[in-house]
């Protein structure tokens, strides 16, 4: 079994918010790799970086992306920075991959001080730009259907989503 879409972007894309409303429309499971990882672990995403690092959060990552890519039939949403890992991206490469872009102004705008997302505690909006111009390429490499979310509510860019599914 294999997705029926997954949904890549930078940290407040909306792959979470907009990945639970698509699923719901098409009556299909929805999941979340993040939470995957956090039940795993059994503790939040900011304790696994305080108390293992993020390369032990990147490992369990790459492990539940790649099983998830094969056992998972719902909309599947990843963490933003699953697509660093190189054997991921190609594993996407079989997929149907939705990136949700956003640029800096409006993902600053959704993760505010980057409350639970460990890699936004210092200094939010330098960093997401860092993160944005590093991963712009590889979103880009891995999608199959981009969707533009700046300035547009989540109904909206769900709807896109949808139809690009259908
Ligand atoms: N199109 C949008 N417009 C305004 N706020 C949004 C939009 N999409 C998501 N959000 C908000 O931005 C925050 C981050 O969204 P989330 O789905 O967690 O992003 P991601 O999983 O990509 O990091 C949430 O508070 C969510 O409600
Ligand atoms: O971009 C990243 O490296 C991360 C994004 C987060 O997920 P969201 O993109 O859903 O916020 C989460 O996986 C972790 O905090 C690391
Ligand atoms: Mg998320």
């Amino acid at each position: 079994m294999a997705p029926v879409a997954v949904l890549v972007g930078v940290m407040g894309a909306g792959k979470t918010t907009i990945g639970r409303a698509v699923a719901a429309e098409l009556g299909v499971p929805f999941g979340d790799t993040d939470a995957i990882i956090e039940e795993r672990a059994g503790k939040p995403i900011p304790e696994i970086f305080v108390d293992d690092g993020e390369a032990a959060f990147r490992a369990l990552e790459r492990e539940v992306v790649a099983e998830s890519l094969e056992t998972f039939g719902g909309v599947l949403a990843l963490g933003g920075g699953a697509i660093l890992d190189e054997g991921t991206r190609k594993l996407l490469a079989a997929h149907t991959v939705v990136y949700l872009s956003v640029e800096l102004a409006d993902a600053v705008k959704r993760v505010g001080l980057g409350a639970g997302r460990p890699l936004l505690a210092i200094n939010p909006r330098a960093t997401l730009k860092y993160l944005l111009d590093q991963r712009r390429p590889l979103y880009l490499e891995v999608a199959t259907y981009t969707v533009t979310t700046d300035g547009r509510d989540e109904a909206g860019i769900t709807a896109e989503v949808v139809a690009a599914l259908r």
